[in-house]
């Protein structure tokens, strides 16, 4: 069956500006904003079993979505905690934990996920851009898109056309616009 609008639970709007601007009028979405708890485990862990809460609680269709940011010389840390980390330590702590280590690259991960409802399986769709951490250039609009640097500009010197065109969140949402393809 054809979806006519995905239900999208996040309580971040930009990232619902930003898919809303991928999708474009592909497909529209409807928001919610619901405080969903997030458990400790691998990006795909936590991105089902957020996506299989916001389902229980919703009672039908929902859309959500996990965005980590991976230090490779940490491991691949703070992946799904950036957002506690960006918090406690600013754009600047984010900088200083890369200080003792000469590799300063990173990735950006965003996973779509997918559930039809209660007790549905929960589909995936991930999106990874590989860059470096660098100190904040550019507007701070969008948590950690200032110190986030792709090809010589930090996601936040960029226009937003750009970014969507090669982030992270635009390669996850292609996959995820194949797939709706293929459910008309
Ligand atoms: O493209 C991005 N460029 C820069 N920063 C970004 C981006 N996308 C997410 N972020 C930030 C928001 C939050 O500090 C953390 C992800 O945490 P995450 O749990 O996925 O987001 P959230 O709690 O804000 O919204 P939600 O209600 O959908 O869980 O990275
Ligand atoms: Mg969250």
């Amino acid at each position: 069956m054809p979806l006519a609008t995905l239900n999208f639970i996040t309580g971040n709007k930009n990232k619902l500006a930003e898919s809303q601007a991928i999708l474009g009028s592909i497909i529209p979405l409807k928001s919610q904003s619901l405080d969903l708890a997030e458990i400790q485990g691998t990006i795909e862990e936590i991105s089902k079993d957020k996506c299989r809460r916001a389902a229980d609680i919703i009672g039908g269709p929902v859309l959500t979505e996990d965005t980590c940011l991976c230090f490779n010389a940490l491991k691949e840390l703070p992946g799904p905690y950036i957002k506690w980390f960006l918090q406690a330590l600013g754009l600047e702590g984010l900088n200083k934990l890369l200080m003792a280590y000469e590799d300063k690259s990173a990735q950006a991960v965003c996973t779509f996920a997918y559930c039809e409802g209660p007790g549905h399986e929960v589909l995936i769709f991930e999106g990874r851009v590989n860059g470096k951490i660098v100190p904040a250039r550019g507007s701070t609009t969008f948590g950690w898109d200032p110190i986030f640097e792709v090809e010589g500009e930090t996601y936040a010197e960029m226009d937003k056309a750009k970014k969507n065109s090669l982030s992270h969140r635009a390669l996850a949402l292609t996959k995820l616009k194949d797939w709706l393809r293929t459910q008309v």
